[in-house]
């Protein structure tokens, strides 16, 4: 999976106009199965103009204002968007950015059916948004794939006199549900680029797995690889 192809929309419309029907006509452009995979003959072009083999639909989700915008503009341009813009109200395409507000819940349900891999985020700095992770959770179970892949990031990490949620309840959270966890800052970039290369690699290692070979532990490579809060090694 091409990092460059992750195009991520701030929705380009402020009202929930752009149907279901209507996005998946923007993605035409590749040569998709009925699952959703892009398995091209030969390597495709991206909108980036670099060439992949394999495609994968992966959404980020979560409470308005937890940062999903943010750490896919993070993780896309390694910008961070400061202060107050539009709400998301549309979704674009290859990497999701769906809209957290409650009123457009449908528009999203329609979306999840097809993705292979959903970042689920909470704010550490808004307690609501850690108590809606297990309604999230449940309406995930209920409209994504059984095979879906599912992080929970606590977003905004940074903020540390605003913090409100210990990463040890985000643990437990994750644990509970059996979802691999982390905490992440779009401000900083902390823990961005691993959120989405862990999960590409899960994908990738899953559609292209030699029959004897073992399962990719996400969990411990997430593990292994992820940077603390003000640790030495952020
Ligand atoms: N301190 C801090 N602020 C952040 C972080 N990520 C996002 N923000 C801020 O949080 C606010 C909301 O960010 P968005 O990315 O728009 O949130 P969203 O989840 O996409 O919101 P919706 O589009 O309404 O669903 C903005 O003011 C951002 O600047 C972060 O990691 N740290």
């Amino acid at each position: 999976m091409s990092r460059k192809k992750a195009v991520k929309g701030k929705g380009s419309s402020n009202t929930p106009s752009s149907s279901p029907s209507s996005d998946k006509e923007k993605g035409k452009k590749v040569p998709t199965q009925s699952n959703g995979v892009v398995h091209p003959s030969r390597p495709s072009l991206s909108n980036s103009g670099e060439f992949y083999d394999i495609a994968f639909k992966v959404m980020l989700v979560g409470d308005s204002g937890v940062g999903k915008s943010c750490l896919l503009v993070r993780f896309k341009d390694g910008a961070f968007l400061a202060g107050s813009f539009i709400s998301t109200v549309g979704i674009d395409f290859r990497i999701w950015d769906t809209a957290g507000q409650e009123r457009f819940r449908s528009v999203t349900h329609a979306y999840y059916r097809d993705a292979h891999a959903l970042l689920l985020l909470y704010d550490v700095t808004n307690k609501a948004s850690f108590d809606n992770i297990q309604a999230w959770l449940t309406e995930i179970h209920e409209f994504s794939q059984q095979n879906v892949v599912i992080m929970l990031l606590g977003n905004k990490a940074d903020s540390t006199h605003e913090r409100i949620v210990k990463r040890e309840e985000g643990e437990k959270l994750a644990k509970e549900f059996g979802v691999p966890f982390m905490e992440t800052s779009a401000k900083s970039g902390l823990n961005v680029e691993l959120a989405f290369t862990a999960v590409a690699k899960e994908l990738k290692h899953r559609e292209m797995k030699e029959p004897n070979e073992p399962k990719f532990q996400l969990q411990e490579y997430v593990n292994k690889e992820m940077k603390g809060v003000g640790c030495c090694r952020s």
